[in-house]
């Protein structure tokens, strides 16, 4: 996890050149930052939901307003088009306004049976837990941290933002977005930090928890830390999501969001689909479908209007994407469509459809970060189950299928924390996100989401002048 001094830069995936560089914050201004969230929480968690909402709405009509620039900034730092960086802009729009809208009401105290528990009163309150780490990927530099914000400075928590390294300028934007919508000072910073200071900050005794999004290794160092530290986590990690189409399917249509599923955000998301199960009636077909269309895409420079696949985020990015794609075609693969590294600068992969997928090859258990779909023949949905339960993540999961039956079996077996049938899986400010096994744990969005980082305090007030029943427990005792 450790980083050098200069890795903390604005790098264009298009070109290759470096454009930007930040030095890493001496401690003496980290420490003054977190000092600076701490005494900003002390305020902060005494303003009303309603001051909050005001200021939620102000920062989403700020970020429509500035969305055309902070896209290009997106697009410039780590490669995705410009039209999904508009997107990625107009979806945290929505969040903001989704927990302006609900936060309030989300808020409110829960009552309990007080008559059951011999109160007069009985309820439970959820309260900011304090300051929070947020430590975020590049690959949605703007959504993935502002769905962490949105419901977390609704909560009344303050936010310490560690993004990932390469898009310092996109950070700086939203500490920035935040202030400028009203925020009182200091309730959200960007700490323009390395990875190995990040044990520095979750163990500071003024930080109340961490959330992370990246890699499952960045998940056990971050856990460990802040289980030793006992501290609160939400972990969405790696995914490597099942994609099965069954003879029901509309074959087309899931032909074509297949191929959205697998390249969207040039193949870099946690939720793509990555592997594909195809029954063996229907798989033929299929793949003809899946990979003209992957073949169809455009491949070109981000900025511009009409492409549909940029380049990769990173050098080593694309490195790793060729390595397994050599490391299966060596082991047996038959590569359908693409395979190679477009001749042109800057780090672009041609979209690529792989099948005849074995046991041995790296791709089946670990996860391709880039526009490469493996493909499998199955002869029941029960197969395609149980390969895709054999992966050890358990993020999202899709199914394409017409039979009420197959849906039920699909809901109920598959191992993922989301399940979307004849669609593909998407992250909706409205819906609860996270996984299960090493995707990690926790949810985000929703109220799910916010209560993470809240204290669910129960509150039990007696009747005047009468005698509090005991439970089991005290009575035992006596
Ligand atoms: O890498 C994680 C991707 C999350 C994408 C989304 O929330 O849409």
């Amino acid at each position: 996890m450790a980083t050098s001094k200069s890795s903390i830069a604005t790098i264009n995936p298009a070109t290759g050149e470096t454009l930007k560089t930040y030095e890493p914050l001496s401690d003496e201004a980290l420490e003054e930052k977190i000092g600076r969230a701490a005494d900003a929480f002390r305020s902060y968690r005494l303003t009303s939901p309603q001051e909050r909402v005001g200021w939620l709405r102000a920062a989403a009509d700020a970020l429509e307003a500035d969305t055309d620039a902070v896209a290009e900034l997106m697009v410039t730092e780590m490669g995705k088009t410009l039209a999904a960086a508009k997107a990625e802009a107009g979806k945290c729009v929505t969040a903001l306004r989704y927990y302006a809208e609900h936060g309030p009401a989300m808020l409110e105290p829960k009552l309990a049976d007080a008559g059951a528990v011999g109160a007069e009163q009985a309820f439970l309150v959820h309260q900011p837990i304090g300051v929070v780490l947020a430590i975020m990927p590049w690959n949605f530099p703007l959504w993935q941290a502002m769905r962490f914000a949105a419901p977390a400075l609704m909560a009344g928590n303050v936010g310490l933002l560690k993004h990932a390294s390469n898009v310092p300028q996109t950070a700086l934007y939203m500490e920035e977005l935040f202030r400028k919508a009203g925020f009182p000072a200091d309730v959200f910073q960007t700490l323009l930090i390395g990875s190995s200071t990040i044990e520095r900050v979750l163990r500071d005794d003024r930080v109340a928890a961490a959330t992370l999004t990246g890699s499952a290794p960045a998940g056990q160092s971050v856990a460990s830390i802040a289980g030793d530290a006992l501290k609160k986590t939400v972990l969405e990690l790696g995914g490597s999501d099942p994609y099965i189409v069954m003879p029901s399917a509309d074959l087309d249509r899931a032909a074509e969001v297949a191929v959205t599923a697998r390249c969207q955000n040039n193949g870099q998301s946690c939720i793509a689909a990555k592997r594909f199960f195809v029954h063996a009636d229907v798989a033929e077909e299929f793949t003809r479908l899946f990979a003209e269309k992957m073949g169809a895409l455009v491949v070109g420079d981000p900025m511009e209007d009409g492409t549909q696949v940029g380049p990769l985020a990173t050098e080593s990015g694309r490195e790793d994407v060729e390595r397994y794609v050599q490391d299966a075609v060596d082991k047996g693969a038959t590569v359908v469509v693409g395979g190679t590294r477009p001749d042109r600068a800057g780090w672009y992969y041609a979209p690529t459809l792989l099948t005849g997928i074995t046991p041995e090859m790296d791709l089946y258990d670990e996860e391709v970060f880039g526009p490469v779909a493996a493909l499998w023949t199955v002869d029941t949905l029960e197969e395609a189950i149980d390969i895709a339960n054999s992966h050890p993540y358990g993020l999202g999961a899709n199914l394409w299928s017409e039979d009420e039956q197959e849906r039920s079996t699909f809901i109920r077996d598959v191992q993922s924390g989301m399940a979307f049938v004849n669609g593909m899986v998407t992250s909706y400010p409205e819906l609860p996100f996270g996984g299960v096994k090493q995707s990690g744990y926790g949810r985000e969005l929703t109220d799910l989401g916010m209560y993470e980082f809240m204290n669910a305090k129960t509150v039990w007030i007696g009747p005047r002048g009468s005698e509090q029943a005991q439970g089991d427990t005290a009575s035992a005792s006596e």
